[in-house]
Protein backbone atom coordinates (compact mmCIF):
# COMPACT_ATOMS: atom_id res chain seq x y z
CA UNK A 1 0.00 0.00 0.00
CA UNK A 2 1.45 3.28 -0.86
CA UNK A 3 1.70 6.03 1.77
CA UNK A 4 2.76 8.79 -0.25
CA UNK A 5 1.96 12.53 -0.49
CA UNK A 6 4.26 13.24 -3.35
CA UNK A 7 4.79 10.95 -6.50
CA UNK A 8 6.68 12.21 -9.37
CA UNK A 9 7.00 10.37 -12.49
CA UNK A 10 9.43 11.12 -15.05
CA UNK A 11 9.51 14.90 -15.23
CA UNK A 12 11.23 17.02 -17.89
CA UNK A 13 11.19 20.53 -18.38
CA UNK A 14 13.13 22.98 -20.66
CA UNK A 15 12.45 26.82 -20.82
CA UNK A 16 13.76 27.29 -24.21
CA UNK A 17 15.92 24.44 -26.17
CA UNK A 18 18.09 22.95 -23.30
CA UNK A 19 16.40 20.76 -20.58
CA UNK A 20 16.44 22.15 -17.32
CA UNK A 21 15.73 18.64 -15.68
CA UNK A 22 15.61 15.55 -17.46
CA UNK A 23 13.16 12.67 -16.36
CA UNK A 24 12.92 13.18 -12.73
CA UNK A 25 11.29 10.21 -10.74
CA UNK A 26 10.75 11.14 -6.81
CA UNK A 27 8.81 9.76 -4.35
CA UNK A 28 8.02 11.26 -0.50
CA UNK A 29 6.08 9.91 2.31
CA UNK A 30 3.71 11.65 4.35
CA UNK A 31 6.11 12.74 7.00
CA UNK A 32 9.41 13.83 7.64
CA UNK A 33 11.80 16.37 5.95
CA UNK A 34 13.37 15.74 2.62
CA UNK A 35 16.09 17.67 1.75
CA UNK A 36 16.35 18.55 -2.38
CA UNK A 37 20.40 19.29 -2.57
CA UNK A 38 21.32 20.32 -6.01
CA UNK A 39 24.39 23.28 -6.74
CA UNK A 40 23.13 26.41 -8.24
CA UNK A 41 21.49 26.16 -11.62
CA UNK A 42 20.76 22.05 -10.47
CA UNK A 43 17.24 22.56 -11.15
CA UNK A 44 15.57 22.94 -7.80
CA UNK A 45 13.66 25.61 -8.09
CA UNK A 46 12.66 24.27 -11.10
CA UNK A 47 11.30 21.04 -9.82
CA UNK A 48 9.66 22.80 -6.98
CA UNK A 49 7.81 25.07 -8.86
CA UNK A 50 6.66 22.58 -11.00
CA UNK A 51 5.59 20.57 -8.44
CA UNK A 52 3.73 23.15 -6.46
CA UNK A 53 1.88 24.09 -9.71
CA UNK A 54 3.88 27.42 -10.27
CA UNK A 55 4.99 26.35 -13.64
CA UNK A 56 3.64 23.87 -16.36
CA UNK A 57 5.92 20.78 -16.88
CA UNK A 58 7.04 20.01 -20.64
CA UNK A 59 6.68 16.03 -19.57
CA UNK A 60 5.89 14.24 -16.88
CA UNK A 61 3.27 13.59 -14.23
CA UNK A 62 2.82 15.14 -10.56
CA UNK A 63 1.07 13.32 -8.06
CA UNK A 64 -0.01 15.03 -4.74
CA UNK A 65 -1.78 12.45 -2.22
CA UNK A 66 -2.76 11.02 -5.60
CA UNK A 67 -4.45 13.70 -7.05
CA UNK A 68 -3.14 14.29 -10.70
CA UNK A 69 -1.81 18.38 -10.07
CA UNK A 70 -2.15 18.98 -14.11
CA UNK A 71 -5.61 17.67 -14.06
CA UNK A 72 -6.68 18.86 -10.77
CA UNK A 73 -5.13 21.94 -9.73
CA UNK A 74 -7.27 23.15 -7.25
CA UNK A 75 -7.93 20.15 -5.61
CA UNK A 76 -3.82 18.97 -5.25
CA UNK A 77 -2.87 22.88 -4.94
CA UNK A 78 -5.09 22.75 -1.31
CA UNK A 79 -2.71 20.19 -0.17
CA UNK A 80 0.60 22.11 -0.31
CA UNK A 81 1.70 25.35 0.74
CA UNK A 82 5.22 26.82 -1.12
CA UNK A 83 7.80 29.27 -0.15
CA UNK A 84 9.16 30.25 -3.20
CA UNK A 85 13.00 31.11 -3.33
CA UNK A 86 11.64 34.98 -3.35
CA UNK A 87 9.15 35.27 -0.94
CA UNK A 88 6.00 36.59 -2.50
CA UNK A 89 5.81 39.27 0.66
CA UNK A 90 3.77 42.61 0.54
CA UNK A 91 6.01 44.68 2.37
CA UNK A 92 3.41 47.81 2.44
CA UNK A 93 1.25 45.32 4.61
CA UNK A 94 1.39 44.30 8.39
CA UNK A 95 1.29 41.03 8.81
CA UNK A 96 -1.90 40.31 9.65
CA UNK A 97 -3.25 41.93 6.15
CA UNK A 98 -0.48 39.51 4.41
CA UNK A 99 -1.94 36.17 5.93
CA UNK A 100 -5.49 37.50 5.74
CA UNK A 101 -4.98 37.94 1.92
CA UNK A 102 -2.75 35.06 1.61
CA UNK A 103 -5.78 32.50 3.68
CA UNK A 104 -8.47 33.89 1.20
CA UNK A 105 -6.24 33.01 -1.88
CA UNK A 106 -5.41 29.44 -0.33
CA UNK A 107 -9.81 29.27 0.26
CA UNK A 108 -9.57 28.63 3.79
CA UNK A 109 -13.41 29.44 4.77
CA UNK A 110 -14.56 32.67 6.34
CA UNK A 111 -14.80 32.06 9.86
CA UNK A 112 -11.77 29.88 9.75
CA UNK A 113 -9.50 32.77 9.09
CA UNK A 114 -9.25 34.45 12.31
CA UNK A 115 -8.37 30.83 13.88
CA UNK A 116 -5.75 29.78 10.59
CA UNK A 117 -3.92 33.05 11.21
CA UNK A 118 -3.50 32.95 15.45
CA UNK A 119 -2.45 29.13 14.76
CA UNK A 120 0.03 30.13 11.90
CA UNK A 121 1.75 32.92 13.82
CA UNK A 122 1.71 31.33 16.71
CA UNK A 123 3.64 28.13 15.02
CA UNK A 124 6.13 30.40 13.39
CA UNK A 125 6.45 32.90 16.75
CA UNK A 126 5.53 36.02 14.78
CA UNK A 127 2.36 37.04 16.95
CA UNK A 128 3.77 39.36 18.54
CA UNK A 129 4.24 41.35 15.54
CA UNK A 130 0.92 41.02 14.00
CA UNK A 131 0.36 44.10 13.68
CA UNK A 132 4.05 45.06 11.66
CA UNK A 133 4.33 46.13 8.56
CA UNK A 134 6.50 43.38 6.64
CA UNK A 135 8.87 46.42 5.47
CA UNK A 136 10.07 46.77 8.86
CA UNK A 137 10.68 43.15 10.26
CA UNK A 138 14.23 41.60 10.08
CA UNK A 139 15.16 38.87 7.29
CA UNK A 140 14.50 35.86 9.58
CA UNK A 141 11.39 37.33 10.44
CA UNK A 142 10.16 37.89 7.08
CA UNK A 143 11.20 34.38 6.16
CA UNK A 144 8.77 33.47 9.19
CA UNK A 145 6.17 35.28 7.85
CA UNK A 146 6.58 33.22 4.03
CA UNK A 147 6.74 30.21 6.13
CA UNK A 148 3.54 31.26 7.76
CA UNK A 149 1.64 32.26 4.66
CA UNK A 150 3.12 28.51 3.32
CA UNK A 151 0.85 26.91 6.18
CA UNK A 152 -1.83 28.80 6.22
CA UNK A 153 -4.06 26.45 5.03
CA UNK A 154 -2.99 23.65 6.86
CA UNK A 155 -1.36 21.73 3.91
CA UNK A 156 -0.11 18.10 3.78
CA UNK A 157 2.77 18.73 2.04
CA UNK A 158 5.33 21.98 2.20
CA UNK A 159 7.91 23.00 -0.20
CA UNK A 160 10.47 25.61 0.86
CA UNK A 161 12.86 26.60 -1.66
CA UNK A 162 16.46 27.62 0.04
CA UNK A 163 14.22 28.46 3.45
CA UNK A 164 17.80 29.99 5.03
CA UNK A 165 19.39 31.55 2.01
CA UNK A 166 20.42 35.05 3.72
CA UNK A 167 19.68 34.85 7.49
CA UNK A 168 22.42 35.04 9.90
CA UNK A 169 23.84 31.74 11.86
CA UNK A 170 21.18 32.44 14.76
CA UNK A 171 18.21 33.41 12.16
CA UNK A 172 18.93 29.85 10.45
CA UNK A 173 18.88 27.71 14.06
CA UNK A 174 15.66 29.40 14.39
CA UNK A 175 14.03 28.80 11.13
CA UNK A 176 15.53 24.91 11.14
CA UNK A 177 14.10 24.26 14.41
CA UNK A 178 10.52 26.07 12.79
CA UNK A 179 10.64 23.57 10.22
CA UNK A 180 11.41 20.53 12.38
CA UNK A 181 8.64 21.93 14.02
CA UNK A 182 6.17 21.95 10.95
CA UNK A 183 7.35 18.58 10.03
CA UNK A 184 6.06 17.11 13.01
CA UNK A 185 2.55 16.35 11.10
CA UNK A 186 2.94 16.56 7.77
CA UNK A 187 5.85 16.63 5.22
CA UNK A 188 8.16 19.23 4.23
CA UNK A 189 10.05 19.26 0.98
CA UNK A 190 13.36 22.07 1.43
CA UNK A 191 16.23 22.85 -1.35
CA UNK A 192 19.42 23.72 -0.19
CA UNK A 193 23.08 24.15 -1.92
CA UNK A 194 24.81 23.73 1.37
CA UNK A 195 25.32 19.77 2.07
CA UNK A 196 25.69 20.57 6.66
CA UNK A 197 22.02 22.03 6.13
CA UNK A 198 20.50 18.82 4.58
CA UNK A 199 22.23 16.55 6.77
CA UNK A 200 21.18 18.10 10.21
CA UNK A 201 17.39 18.66 8.88
CA UNK A 202 16.76 15.79 6.92
CA UNK A 203 15.40 12.16 7.47
CA UNK A 204 16.05 11.40 3.26
CA UNK A 205 18.13 13.03 0.74
CA UNK A 206 17.39 13.74 -3.01
CA UNK A 207 20.50 15.09 -4.84
CA UNK A 208 19.89 16.52 -8.27
CA UNK A 209 22.65 17.64 -10.33
CA UNK A 210 22.28 18.81 -14.01
CA UNK A 211 18.71 18.01 -14.58
CA UNK A 212 19.13 14.82 -12.65
CA UNK A 213 18.63 13.10 -10.06
CA UNK A 214 21.97 11.35 -8.81
CA UNK A 215 20.89 10.45 -5.47
CA UNK A 216 17.76 9.48 -3.51
CA UNK A 217 17.69 7.64 -0.22
CA UNK A 218 17.37 7.82 3.41
CA UNK A 219 20.53 10.41 5.66
CA UNK A 220 21.87 7.47 6.84
CA UNK A 221 22.19 5.71 3.52
CA UNK A 222 23.88 9.31 2.40
CA UNK A 223 25.96 9.32 5.30
CA UNK A 224 27.44 5.52 4.40
CA UNK A 225 27.43 6.47 1.05
CA UNK A 226 29.92 9.50 1.64
CA UNK A 227 31.81 7.33 4.11
CA UNK A 228 35.13 9.18 4.41
CA UNK A 229 38.65 7.78 3.11
CA UNK A 230 41.27 10.59 4.89
CA UNK A 231 42.04 11.16 8.17
CA UNK A 232 44.08 14.04 9.64
CA UNK A 233 46.66 13.48 12.58
CA UNK A 234 48.65 15.93 14.17
CA UNK A 235 51.50 14.24 16.10
CA UNK A 236 54.05 15.54 18.23
CA UNK A 237 56.45 13.09 17.98
CA UNK A 238 55.51 12.01 14.36
CA UNK A 239 57.07 8.38 12.71
CA UNK A 240 58.61 8.08 9.78
CA UNK A 241 55.88 7.80 6.89
CA UNK A 242 56.76 3.91 6.25
CA UNK A 243 55.85 3.66 9.55
CA UNK A 244 52.74 4.32 9.13
CA UNK A 245 51.54 3.33 5.14
CA UNK A 246 52.81 -0.27 7.17
CA UNK A 247 49.46 -0.41 8.90
CA UNK A 248 46.93 -2.36 7.32
CA UNK A 249 44.52 -0.97 5.60
CA UNK A 250 46.49 2.51 5.10
CA UNK A 251 46.41 3.41 1.21
CA UNK A 252 48.78 6.27 1.46
CA UNK A 253 50.37 8.87 3.49
CA UNK A 254 50.67 12.80 3.16
CA UNK A 255 52.81 14.92 5.55
CA UNK A 256 51.24 18.52 5.10
CA UNK A 257 53.66 20.17 7.89
CA UNK A 258 56.18 18.50 9.98
CA UNK A 259 53.50 17.32 12.86
CA UNK A 260 50.31 17.22 10.31
CA UNK A 261 50.07 14.20 8.36
CA UNK A 262 47.00 12.84 6.23
CA UNK A 263 46.26 9.05 5.92
CA UNK A 264 44.13 7.58 3.47
CA UNK A 265 42.60 4.24 3.95
CA UNK A 266 40.75 1.59 2.02
CA UNK A 267 37.30 2.24 3.90
CA UNK A 268 38.20 0.52 6.88
CA UNK A 269 36.42 1.60 9.68
CA UNK A 270 38.74 0.87 12.42
CA UNK A 271 41.67 2.61 11.17
CA UNK A 272 41.23 5.29 13.64
CA UNK A 273 41.68 2.48 16.44
CA UNK A 274 44.64 1.24 14.63
CA UNK A 275 46.35 4.81 14.72
CA UNK A 276 45.52 5.39 18.07
CA UNK A 277 47.13 2.05 19.19
CA UNK A 278 49.78 2.54 16.90
CA UNK A 279 50.50 5.95 17.97
CA UNK A 280 50.35 4.91 21.85
CA UNK A 281 53.16 1.57 21.42
CA UNK A 282 55.00 3.92 18.68
CA UNK A 283 55.39 7.23 21.17
CA UNK A 284 53.96 9.41 18.12
CA UNK A 285 51.80 11.97 20.65
CA UNK A 286 48.72 12.00 18.87
CA UNK A 287 47.26 15.59 19.79
CA UNK A 288 44.55 15.23 17.19
CA UNK A 289 42.81 12.87 15.07
CA UNK A 290 39.64 14.19 12.62
CA UNK A 291 37.92 12.14 9.80
CA UNK A 292 37.83 13.82 6.49
CA UNK A 293 34.57 14.51 4.92
CA UNK A 294 33.86 15.14 1.66
CA UNK A 295 33.14 18.09 0.00
CA UNK A 296 30.07 18.73 -1.61
CA UNK A 297 31.81 18.86 -4.63
CA UNK A 298 33.82 15.48 -5.00
CA UNK A 299 30.37 13.93 -3.71
CA UNK A 300 28.55 15.47 -6.22
CA UNK A 301 31.22 14.33 -8.91
CA UNK A 302 31.55 11.21 -7.57
CA UNK A 303 27.35 10.82 -7.97
CA UNK A 304 27.50 11.97 -11.24
CA UNK A 305 29.63 9.56 -12.72
CA UNK A 306 28.02 6.87 -10.66
CA UNK A 307 24.27 8.10 -10.41
CA UNK A 308 23.28 5.88 -7.21
CA UNK A 309 19.36 5.88 -6.71
CA UNK A 310 17.36 3.33 -4.50
CA UNK A 311 15.09 1.17 -6.55
N1 LIG B 1 12.93 31.25 -16.49
C1 LIG B 1 13.96 30.62 -17.01
N2 LIG B 1 14.27 30.72 -18.33
C2 LIG B 1 15.32 30.06 -18.87
N3 LIG B 1 16.12 29.22 -18.20
C3 LIG B 1 15.87 29.06 -16.88
C4 LIG B 1 14.79 29.75 -16.22
N4 LIG B 1 14.80 29.39 -14.92
C5 LIG B 1 15.82 28.54 -14.75
N5 LIG B 1 16.47 28.34 -15.92
C6 LIG B 1 17.62 27.43 -16.15
O1 LIG B 1 17.24 26.11 -15.76
C7 LIG B 1 18.30 25.46 -15.06
C8 LIG B 1 17.85 25.03 -13.69
O2 LIG B 1 17.59 26.20 -12.92
P1 LIG B 1 16.94 26.18 -11.46
O3 LIG B 1 16.63 27.59 -11.08
O4 LIG B 1 15.85 25.20 -11.43
O5 LIG B 1 18.17 25.63 -10.60
P2 LIG B 1 18.40 25.66 -9.03
O6 LIG B 1 18.96 24.34 -8.68
O7 LIG B 1 17.16 26.10 -8.33
O8 LIG B 1 19.51 26.78 -8.88
P3 LIG B 1 19.63 27.97 -7.84
O9 LIG B 1 20.02 27.37 -6.53
O10 LIG B 1 20.71 28.82 -8.43
O11 LIG B 1 18.29 28.65 -7.82
C9 LIG B 1 19.46 26.45 -15.03
O12 LIG B 1 20.31 26.15 -16.10
C10 LIG B 1 18.78 27.79 -15.24
O13 LIG B 1 19.66 28.69 -15.89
Amino acid sequence: MENLILKIEHLSHRYSTAWAIRDINLQINQTGIVGLLGSNGAGKSTTMNIMCGVLNQTEGNVFIDGIDLRKQPEAAKKLIGFLPQTPPLYLDLTVDEFLTHCAWLRLVEKDKIKAALADAKDRCGITHFSNRLIKNLSGGYRQRVGIAQAIIHRPKLVVLDEPTNGLDPNQIVEVRSLIREIARERAVIFSSHVLSEVQVLCSSITMIEGGNIVFADTMDAFNNYVEPHSVLLNLHNPPAADEISALPGVTKVNFLTERQVRVYFNGDQEITERLIEASVSGGWQLREITMDRSSIDEIFAQLSNKPFIKK
